[in-house]
């Protein structure tokens, strides 16, 4: 592959996604050779180059297909979309799978001390956010007539500085909705980071190749959610032990040297097991109860 045919990947440079990104490539097998300031990291092991750029720009470059590919939240994606859509621009991305990172909600909030209010209190009011599309749309869904007052940070502070009398920020913990004296309102956008690529892609070896990573993608996810799970347990109460163990598959029993009345059980848990459980399994006299993490997983 010439350099040019190299698969492109947008990725956050610095910021709330950066670290999951390079975590994921990691995991997705993707050896890169990040130095810190370079807008380009070329794989080592891969035809990928992976473009290191603000978040904000990226659905752009997946839409305009400077870049193939691109990990961004759906909060910057859907604003750019709306954006885009207002000034009758190309818009379109293929969203190829949402990742388990970068969580966050678009919620409303205004200053605690006027208490709770409904939507009526906006009327009229301006509201500060980096999101001025969706919460437009919000608004017009609702019929609510107010403003949208935009601004790129320190949108938490703007009705204490007397620039919006209400924001529409995104919202983890709610650490600094508290911090700043707010109180939470509706919330308008649940955000998760989601992995995008340009519709209009048609290079066959690119094609090819994430059609390579997408079942890894798909390996790391299920072996996140999932659990290895030993223990021992006794044989006349092995339905009782299967029935509190979450997941579907077929456990593994195997035999267990010197005792008739107990066996080792194995098995891939769908999600975790919860000390609660594990109490139970206890009760019903399982022992040696492991929980242990699964690396890579393939069907
Ligand atoms: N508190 C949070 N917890 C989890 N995810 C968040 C949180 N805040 C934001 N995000 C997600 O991470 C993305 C990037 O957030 P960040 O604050 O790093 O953006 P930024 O300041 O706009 O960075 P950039 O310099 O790249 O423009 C957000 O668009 C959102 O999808
Ligand atoms: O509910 P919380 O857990 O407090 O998270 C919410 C905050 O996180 C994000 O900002 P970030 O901390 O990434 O900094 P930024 O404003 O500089 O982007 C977001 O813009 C909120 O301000
Ligand atoms: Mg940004």
């Amino acid at each position: 592959m010439s350099t040019n045919n190299r698969l492109r990947i947008a990725i956050q440079k610095s910021g709330r996604l950066s670290k999951d990104c390079q975590e994921l490539l990691k995991q997705l097998g993707v050896k890169l050779n990040l130095r810190e300031q370079r807008l380009i990291a070329h794989s080592t092991n891969m035809p990928i180059d992976v473009l290191r750029v603000r978040d904000d720009d990226i659905p752009g470059l997946v839409m305009d297909g400077v870049c193939d590919l691109g990990i961004v939240g759906e909060n910057v994606l859907e604003e750019t979309q709306a954006e885009r859509q207002s000034l009758n621009q190309y818009s379109e991305v293929l969203k190829l799978s949402k990742l388990d990172f970068g969580y966050c909600r678009l919620a409303l909030a205004w200053p605690q001390e006027l208490g709770p209010q409904d939507k009526s209190w906006f009327e009229g009011k301006r509201i500060a956010t980096t999101y001025p599309e969706i919460l437009k749309g919000y608004l017009k869904r609702e019929g609510i007539n107010a403003s949208a007052v935009m601004l790129t940070g320190s949108v938490e502070v703007a009705p204490r500085a007397g620039l919006a009398d209400a924001i529409c920020d995104l919202v983890s913990t709610g650490a600094t909705l508290e911090a700043n004296g707010l109180m939470q309102g509706d919330t308008i956008l649940e955000s998760n980071a989601c992995l995008i690529q340009n519709p209009k892609l048609n290079d066959e070896d690119k094609l090819a190749l994430i059609n390579k990573l997408m079942p890894r993608l798909k390996g790391v996810k299920q072996a996140k959610e999932s659990k290895y799970i030993m223990l021992h347990a006794p044989k006349a109460k092995l339905t009782e032990v299967c029935e509190l163990l979450p997941g579907t598959g077929q456990p593994t029993l195997l035999s267990l040297a010197g005792s008739d009345d107990y066996v080792a059980l194995h098995m891939v848990s769908s999600e975790t097991l919860f000390w609660e459980t594990m109490e139970e399994l206890k009760a019903l006299g399982a022992n040696s109860i492991l929980v242990m993490p699964i690396e890579k997983m393939m069907e």
